[in-house]
């Protein structure tokens, strides 16, 4: 099936709802913790409290206690050792305040990343195909990993930083108001224009920085595009041509670091000396000030305030860094949301599959035993029973993937129970999009499929599913044991019954030649089976479904004729008795299909038997006389 993927991995670097985006995400942290969050707000204000305490204190110490002592003949320490335990109580508080808040946001950013990734994955499941058909695999994923890792870094440090910084601001700032009015303004005043230099430098050096990620990213991708494609590199033997191109962008990226990081070690001094000389400063105009009785100053309290004019830049400085940081996690959290909020696949279905069996009077009645007498179960009153027999009928079936460009026209078929159905046709003639219809991957547009006589619609869709077994061209197997990964198609399913199902899709006798049999571990996508040996695994799971409808995508790849052989012995025994579907892409293998549905841009053209088909000298004939090219 050609996916039509939407590539929009261009990460968003702003989120589009700051506001919107920030409240509900408070709103779903608050939700999950609300009382950690209210101990460690308390927390953070006490300890941003204790600090400018702490400071503000210098001056009673000086004043009140050093001061003194100076002017004595026989000084007594006592009450200046008993200030100074005071001192170091309120600091010690406000490193308690610290640890606690700290601790707590860890905690609670490791629960927010938990339930996030856990609802994001549930929600998932639950997405129709043509969400998958819109975001490819790498966006998604990058919604599992990187957003919710800077998530996690927003809740654990970034926000409570910035509330901290902010109650330091304030608290820092009402001291120095309380020391000194007129020094508070100048250094305001001071502080308003370092600011304004700074960011003046920051964006300069901001221009640099985003070339040289820019720079990285090239480089990042060429190296992922070339491993990916190592195969055709080797093969085409374009070594040297590759190592040319690489060494084209890592000499820009060079460049770019050279620039990015000669600036920094320019401009982060100069920033980081800007709190050294708005000190300096003040101690010289607030000293100046104070002799000149401008404004009346202690010493304790120019002490103090410098101190604190020390503790006011900090916070300034985080506030800032503390944004950038946020809302680049908001854009994250924007994306996260964007997945939690897409509609999930709607399911109106009312009818199930049940088991049923005779009750003593003889009639039919639904059961949770094993009974393997399958029948849908119509809810009404009185319940009705349908028996499963495999019945699939399209009536003028109509579909289109997006509105307008329609790819199934007017299909109608019956594949009666047990039949087998082929669909040939040129590529992209819609054989793989007219099986989707059936398990209702995509919704028709208009039209009808039924099953047993009943609308899928009406049909719960894992109850249709379940009634369905689907061999796909593409093998997906898992990390874990073969008797697991068969076990997939039936978790019900006991090792004897896994067992039974290899044998009968012809996979038993290479499983039995692996080291451990039923019990080796396949790693990953089963790069360490053969193509071959993939698809009998991909039959044995379908087999042990035990569907009554089947749908076999025909592995195009080609494999040994002797596994080609088992694989097609192993498909021939799976589909006895059952309706099969099968999208044939070598006619060889469906001669003795019932009906063969010939199928050109989405519209039946020609239907019936291999002898009927070929007697029409019509679109079949050519295809199987090779006047026609059918990949
Ligand atoms: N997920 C999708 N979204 C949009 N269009 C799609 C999607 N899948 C298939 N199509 C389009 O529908 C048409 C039929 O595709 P389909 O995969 O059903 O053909 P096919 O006969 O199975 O081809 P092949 O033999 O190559 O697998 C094609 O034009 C294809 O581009």
């Amino acid at each position: 099936m050609r996916g039509t993927s939407n590539n929009n991995r261009g990460r968003a670097r702003k989120p589009e709802h700051t506001w919107r985006t920030l409240g509900r995400l408070l709103q779903y942290t608050f939700a999950s913790s609300r009382t950690m969050w209210v101990v460690s707000i308390i927390s953070i204000i006490v300890a941003a409290l204790s600090a400018s305490l702490g400071s503000k204190f210098i001056q009673t110490l000086i004043d009140s206690y050093i001061m003194p002592l100076t002017k004595e003949a026989t000084p007594n320490f006592a009450p200046l050792i008993q200030a100074i335990a005071i001192m170091a109580a309120i600091y010690y508080t406000g490193v308690i305040g610290t640890g606690i808040f700290t601790q707590l946001q860890v905690i609670i950013g490791q629960r927010v990343q938990k339930q996030i990734r856990d609802e994001m994955f549930e929600h998932m499941q639950s997405l129709p195909m043509s969400y998958f058909d819109r975001n490819d695999v790498g966006d998604i994923m990058s919604r599992y990993t990187n957003d919710v890792d800077t998530l996690m870094q927003m809740i654990s440090q970034s926000i409570p930083t910035f509330i901290q910084s902010l109650f330091n601001m304030v608290f820092v700032l009402i001291m120095m108001i309380l020391i000194s009015p007129l020094l508070t303004l100048l250094s305001l005043v001071v502080l308003g224009l370092s600011i304004i230099f700074v960011r003046v430098l920051f964006s300069q050096s901001s221009r640099y920085f985003s070339a040289q990620q820019r720079a990285l990213g090239t480089v990042n991708g060429y190296a992922e595009e070339i491993l990916n494609g190592l195969k055709v590199v080797k093969v085409f033997s374009h070594e040297q041509a590759v190592q040319k191109q690489f060494d084209t962008y890592n000499s820009g990226l060079r460049n770019d670091s050279a620039k990015a990081n000669a600036y920094a070690t320019m401009v982060f001094p100069i920033m980081g000396n800007m709190s050294n000389l708005l000190y300096v400063l003040t101690a010289v105009v607030g000293g100046t000030l104070a002799v000149n009785n401008v404004i009346t100053l202690t010493l304790g309290g120019l002490a103090a305030f410098l101190q604190l004019s020390r503790g006011f830049t900090q916070p300034v400085a985080q506030i800032s860094q503390q944004v950038n940081s946020i809302i680049m996690a908001l854009a994250g959290a924007e994306r996260i949301f964007g997945l939690l909020d897409e509609k999930p696949e709607s399911d109106d279905g009312k009818v199930t599959l049940t088991n049923m069996k005779k009750d003593a009077a003889g009639n039919l009645v639904p059961t949770k035993e094993h009974t393997e007498n399958w029948a849908w179960q119509v809810p009404g009153t009185p319940v009705k029973l349908v028996p499963v027999q495999g019945v699939v009928e399209f009536k003028d079936v109509n579909f289109s993937y997006y509105p307008g460009v329609q790819i199934l026209h007017d299909i109608n078929l019956t594949a009666k129970a047990g039949e087998k159905v082929a669909f040939v046709g040129a590529t992209g003639a819609g054989k793989t999009t007219i099986t989707s219809m059936i398990n209702r991957f995509y919704d028709i547009d208009s039209g009808q499929i039924t099953y047993d006589g009943i609308d899928i619609r009406e049909i719960k869709k894992a109850d249709l599913r379940r009634s369905l077994a689907i061999v796909l061209q593409e093998t997906n197997l898992f990390t874990d044991t073969i008797m697991n990964n068969i076990r997939m198609g039936n978790l019900d399913a006991t090792d004897d019954e896994v067992i039974a199902a290899a044998k009968l899709a012809n996979a038993d006798e290479f499983i039995q030649e692996l080291p451990k049999g039923y019990q080796s571990t396949i790693d990953g996508d089963g790069s360490d089976l053969s193509q071959g040996q993939r698809q009998l695994l991909s039959i044995a799971r379908a087999a042990v479904a035990d569907p009554p409808v089947m749908i076999m995508d025909e592995a195009t790849a080609s494999i040994d004729t002797r596994t080609e052989r088992a694989v097609q012995a192993g498909m021939d025994n799976l589909m006895k008795g059952r309706t099969t579907f099968v999208i044939a892409h070598r006619l060889s293998t469906i001669f003795n299909s019932d009906l063969i549905i010939v199928l050109d841009h989405g519209k039946i053209v020609e239907r019936g038997n291999h002898e009927q088909l070929m007697a029409q000298h019509g679109e079949y004939y050519q295809l199987y006389t090779g006047s026609l090219v059918l990949e």
